[in-house]
């Protein structure tokens, strides 16, 4: 009898994910900021200083005093010294004066505005306004971007360029993040070849490997493949037994229905705690998540081995595993398309169909769904860019109509 979910909902299957996720969470590590790149972060920022830290230049020009102006241009500055970006030399701007600037320099005590050199023409150690900027025109001011105190990062947040800049300008060298999960990746089956080598009749070439690794790789995760497992049960416990006890996370592909060299759901029956066993997806209906039990702490995530089940898989079910793993808090992008054709959905399963996305003129998106939806046609997945995600249940979609689309 099965002790454990079976042919459940897709939504069902991501709340499970999800809540042994949350029971999963990764340690929290300090690391370099340099090394910080695309992780989680764990703990909130707070600014410790101001930006900008000083009221600064934004143009290379003269800082003046706008009341000296009386909103005219044509008047004539007295120019009393320059002042750099780099130290402050604390100069000053008396009435009738200015001091040379330069972009990201100081602004000199008294001066309110800075004119761009473009606007001037100097006359000895003279400066003739030739257009009178605004009050306060070109002047970065102080704490104008973050105060001092200010949280300026959260907890849950990726590590994009940008924060990781944001982070750099707090003088911050090093973050604490989510350790990233260490994956294992295992492809099964005695008809697997490895690329370059020759196929004999009735093998075919492992294309699940570098899918899994380059997807894995795409999300930042530094995945170890294992050699190829057979379709042997005391190969397949073995293998997985040491992955499991060595990782976080063990992806496999393949073995995992109903055939009889499907070793994987009785193995993680027998020695794991199988969260659940089948979803009412199309493709990847057999996917199995278990906690590994005996096998090892690790999360086990068994995808089917059909390719394009394997790309489904791991963007539906594997993706939000692992961020939520890491406390990621933002929800990957699913946008919204007009179907540019129209699709008659047979079956009952929610469906990952393959499609093309293009961006239309009138700012709306379209998705060309693919017409080979079979799970072994991987040329439709490589000539597409996003899953299109048809609900439950059979239904007729015209052209035009609006479905969610997960781009990949
Ligand atoms: N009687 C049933 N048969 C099948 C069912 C079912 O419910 N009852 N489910 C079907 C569905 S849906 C899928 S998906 C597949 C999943 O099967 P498995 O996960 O057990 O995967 P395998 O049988 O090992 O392989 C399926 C298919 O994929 C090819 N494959 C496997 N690994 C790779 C790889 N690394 N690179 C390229 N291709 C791979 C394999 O040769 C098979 O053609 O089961 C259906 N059957
Ligand atoms: O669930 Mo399977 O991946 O449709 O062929």
């Amino acid at each position: 009898m099965d002790m454990f979910p079976t042919r459940i909902s897709f939504d069902q299957a991501r709340t499970i994910i999800e809540r042994v996720a949350q029971a999963h969470r990764m340690p929290v590590e300090r690391i370099a900021l340099a090394r910080a790149h695309g992780h989680i972060l764990a703990r909130e920022v707070i600014a410790g200083i101001a930006q900008p830290p000083f009221d600064n230049s934004a143009m290379d020009g003269f800082a003046l005093r706008h009341a000296d102006l009386g909103g005219e241009a044509g008047i004539t500055l007295q120019l009393v010294g320059e002042q750099f970006a780099g130290p402050t030399l604390e100069l000053g701007v008396g009435a009738g004066q200015c001091v040379r600037i330069t972009t990201g320099a100081p602004l000199p005590a008294g001066a309110d505005t800075v004119v761009m050199k473009e606007n001037t023409r100097l006359e000895g150690d003279r400066v003739v306004i030739l257009a009178a900027p605004k009050p306060g025109q070109h002047v970065r001011r102080a704490g104008e971007d973050s105060r001092a105190g200010e949280r300026v990062l959260e907890a849950g947040d990726t590590l994009t360029p940008a924060r990781i800049a944001l982070a750099s300008s707090q003088g911050l060298a090093e973050l604490e993040v989510a350790r990233r999960p260490t994956v294992a990746v295992f492809t099964t089956g005695d008809e697997l070849v490895e690329p370059g080598l020759p196929l004999e009749p009735g093998q075919i070439y492992n294309s699940n490997r570098e899918q899994l690794m380059g997807l894995l790789r795409a999300d930042g995760l530094e995945p170890v493949a294992w050699p190829t497992l057979p379709d042997d049960p005391a190969q397949v416990e073995s293998a997985l037994r040491h992955a499991g006890n060595a990782f976080d996370v063990v992806l496999t592909c393949g073995a995992v229905s109903a055939g009889e060299k499907d070793h994987i759901p009785a193995l993680l029956q027998a020695q794991g705690d199988v969260h659940f066993w089948k979803v009412r997806m199309k493709p990847g209906m057999p996917v199995l998540f278990a906690s590994g039990g005996s096998l090892g702490d690790a999360l086990f995530l068994c995808l089917p081995g059909n390719p394009v089940s394997v790309l489904a898989t791991y963007l539906a079910l594997g993706r939000p595993l692992l961020d939520r793993m890491q406390g990621r808090a933002a929800p990957r992008p699913q946008w919204h398309a007009r179907l540019a054709a129209p699709w008659n959905k047979v079956h009952e399963r929610l469906e990952f169909l393959r499609g093309r996305l293009r961006s239309c003129a009138d700012g709306s998106l379209e998705v060309e769904p693919n017409p080979a939806d079979g799970s072994h046609r991987m040329r439709a997945a490589a000539d597409s860019d996003a899953l299109i995600v048809l609900g439950e249940g059979a239904r007729e979609y015209p052209a035009g109509a609006v479905v969610d689309v997960l781009p990949y």
